[in-house]
């Protein structure tokens, strides 16, 4: 049995693996928890089977969770989470820019040559006057 949680509910899945969640309401719930409100809101927006199973709960409780159940969730209808696809590069973008070889040359020299000129410009005027 797995845990999720929508807010104040929570979320069971089926042992069968066919349908998904069984939801819970259990803000009805909070005040009256034996374990506290706090283990119910942080079971809440994610799976909480483990937190559900790991306490031991009674039959009891088990049985219990019906006055707070609320409905079922197909899991092929939930959003699915994408991972961030980089985009490929073509074989078109791939090709490199014409000029863009000379640009990059550009780059490395250009401040190099500016220094040059600059230092040529600070001393030639002196080397003038010494003469
Ligand atoms: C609809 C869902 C839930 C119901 C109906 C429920 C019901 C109960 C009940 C009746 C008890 C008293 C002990 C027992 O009979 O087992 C209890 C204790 C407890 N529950 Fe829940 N519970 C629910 C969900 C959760 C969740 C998601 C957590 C997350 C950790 C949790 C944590 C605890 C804790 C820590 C105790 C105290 C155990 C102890 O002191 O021995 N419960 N619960």
């Amino acid at each position: 049995m797995v845990f999720h949680s929508v807010y104040s509910s929570i979320l069971t899945e089926y042992d069968d693996d066919t349908i998904s969640w069984i939801v819970y309401d259990v803000t009805p719930f909070l005040d009256d928890h034996p374990g506290g409100d706090e283990a119910l809101l942080l079971a809440t927006e994610k799976d909480a089977t483990e937190d559900f199973e790991t306490v031991g709960h009674s039959q009891d409780a088990k049985d219990q969770m019906k006055d707070y159940y609320v409905g079922e969730l197909d899991n092929n209808t939930m959003p699915q989470e994408n991972g961030y696809n980089p985009p490929s590069i073509t074989a078109s973008a791939s090709k490199q820019a014409p000029g863009s070889s000379s640009t990059n040359i550009l780059t490395f020299v250009m401040p190099i040559l500016i220094l040059i000129l600059a230092f040529a410009l600070y001393y030639y005027p002196k080397k003038q006057m010494a003469i």
